[in-house]
């Protein structure tokens, strides 16, 4: 089948290359054209684990084919998948500006029996009007279907994601619309979901909330384990073990950031608000997660007391690991407040290699953890990064002035507290560990 993707970011991307890897003719739009021709070369503008390869080979089998031309892209196509941003504004509403600005280009190049699927996250009733922006741009009136085709991909484990997703939900006004993108996943051997438009755009936001809150509750507990001495690892364990709970989002640490949670919990708080529902609960899950990204910065100061002039490493900027997306993320809150206290910051990782000091607060980017942590006061792990788990510990904390360590993510070894003479290990929610001379007091 043929395929227009408009939208070439995290999901458009990888949506376009599973699908090309199912046997699909694929078209990749987007109108950034530097973009574009690295992609044409084959060349991953984003860091996802498992893309480039994929990407390359649907170059080469000529599945897979990227323009900045909404006209070129969608000639032929039966689906057209509209994968753009859909940002927060300030005042925590969605911005729709991108995806209206592109249903109007997709409405001069509509044809009769198109399928439109709207793929970006969307407040309730986002369908409804951008069937009519395209409707409105049309210039022969084509009959065209309006799917809601919400995506629940994360970032970092994407491709896997697609090729073991746990339902595809298809909201949809037109049943035969709704069998042909049925016949279009097929491959994937998804369970499907068929609903109306508007439950279809609901169920991902309530399902995103859902796992915010999941995870601010644990944060919750983890904080409670540390004042009455138990252990979140083994509290999240028993509780989890419950099939009803479940353990997966269930890692306590410094909160949730990244280009979905926190904005997608903000839109359905104001979804609530505009049909006069106190949404409470996700107003809390919020402030909490808010009061959890200050979590090290407060155990550092109680350690090391005032921050004005110590060096702190940061270990991990992107806001979760194997991806280099820096939207909110908890690094960025962190390094802000710690720019406050006066503290010298130095960072590492593995795949950031640009931060805006300006906005971002003022970091000094190095090379290799070793570089990070040279005569550092404190280091916080804040992305728990694989590489960081492997790291030589006892030779690297002998060049810290302090050897003090607040992980963020309870990601450090334990062998390697064992290991190491002298360290000051702060965890997230469990007992700290404090060693001098290999003895722990
Ligand atoms: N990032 C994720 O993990 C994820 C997962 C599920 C759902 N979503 C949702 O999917 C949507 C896209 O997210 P993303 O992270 O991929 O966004 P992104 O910002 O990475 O990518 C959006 C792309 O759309 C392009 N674009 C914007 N307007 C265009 C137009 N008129 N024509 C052509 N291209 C245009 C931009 O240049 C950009 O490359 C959002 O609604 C998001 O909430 C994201
Ligand atoms: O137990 C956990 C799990 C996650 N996180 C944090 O939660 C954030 C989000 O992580 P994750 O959900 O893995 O990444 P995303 O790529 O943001 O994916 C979420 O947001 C996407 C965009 O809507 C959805 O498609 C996905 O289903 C949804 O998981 C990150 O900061 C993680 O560190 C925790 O703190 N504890």
């Amino acid at each position: 089948m043929n395929v227009a993707i408009v939208g070439t970011g995290y999901v458009g991307l990888s949506t376009g290359v599973c699908l090309a890897e199912i046997g699909h003719h694929v078209t990749c739009i987007d109108h950034d054209e530097k973009k574009i021709k690295l992609l044409q070369k084959g060349t991953s503008p984003i860091f996802e684990p498992g893309l480039e390869e994929l990407l390359q080979k649907h170059i080469l089998s000529k599945q897979l084919h990227f323009t900045s031309s909404i006209q070129e892209g969608m000639k032929g196509s039966e689906f057209i998948i509209l994968s753009v941003g859909t940002p927060s504004k300030k005042d925590g509403r969605v911005q729709l500006s991108e995806l209206e600005k592109a249903a109007e280009q997709v409405g001069a190049h509509i044809e009769k029996g198109m399928i439109v699927l709207i793929k970006s996250t969307v407040p309730v009733g986002t369908c409804e009007r951008i069937k009519q922006i395209i409707r409105n741009h049309s210039k022969n009136e084509a009959e065209f279907h309006i799917i809601s085709n919400p995506e629940f991909l994360r970032e970092g484990s994407a491709i896997q994601d697609t090729f073991s997703a746990d339902r595809i939900i298809i909201g949809y006004e037109n049943r035969d619309a709704a069998e042909r993108v049925k016949e279009l996943y097929r491959p994937f051997h998804a369970p499907y979901v068929l609903t109306n438009i508007r439950s279809a755009e609901l169920i991902k936001y309530a399902a995103n909330a859902f796992l915010a809150t999941k995870i601010s509750f644990i944060n919750m507990i983890a904080n409670l384990c540390e004042q009455v001495g138990a252990d979140i690892s083994e509290v999240a364990t028993g509780v989890g073990m419950d099939a009803r709970i479940g353990s997966d989002f269930f890692r306590a640490g410094i909160g949730y950031g990244g280009s979905c949670f926190p904005k997608d919990v903000q839109a359905l708080i104001h979804t609530a608000e505009d049909e006069n529902i106190d949404f409470s609960l996700l107003k809390e899950t919020v402030a909490i997660n808010e009061r959890q990204q200050q979590i090290l910065l407060k155990k550092a100061e109680n350690v090391l007391g005032d921050l004005q002039g110590k060096k702190i490493a940061l270990l991990g900027l992107s806001f979760k690991p194997n991806t280099d997306d820096l939207r909110q993320a908890p690094s960025i809150a962190i390094s802000r407040s710690l720019q406050e206290r006066g503290a010298i910051i130095t960072a590492y990782d593995p795949v950031i290699k640009k931060w805006d000091s300006a906005s971002n607060g003022n970091v000094q980017l190095k090379n290799s953890v070793t570089d990070a942590l040279q005569n550092a006061d404190g280091v916080f792990l804040v992305t728990e990064w694989d590489e960081f788990r492997r790291l030589p510990w006892p030779a690297l904390l002998e060049t810290m002035k302090r050897p003090a360590v607040f992980d963020g993510r309870n990601c450090f070894p334990t062998e390697q507290v064992e290991a190491c003479k002298k360290i000051e290990y702060y965890p997230i929610g469990r007992k700290p560990i404090i060693k001098s001379n290999g003895e722990s007091s």
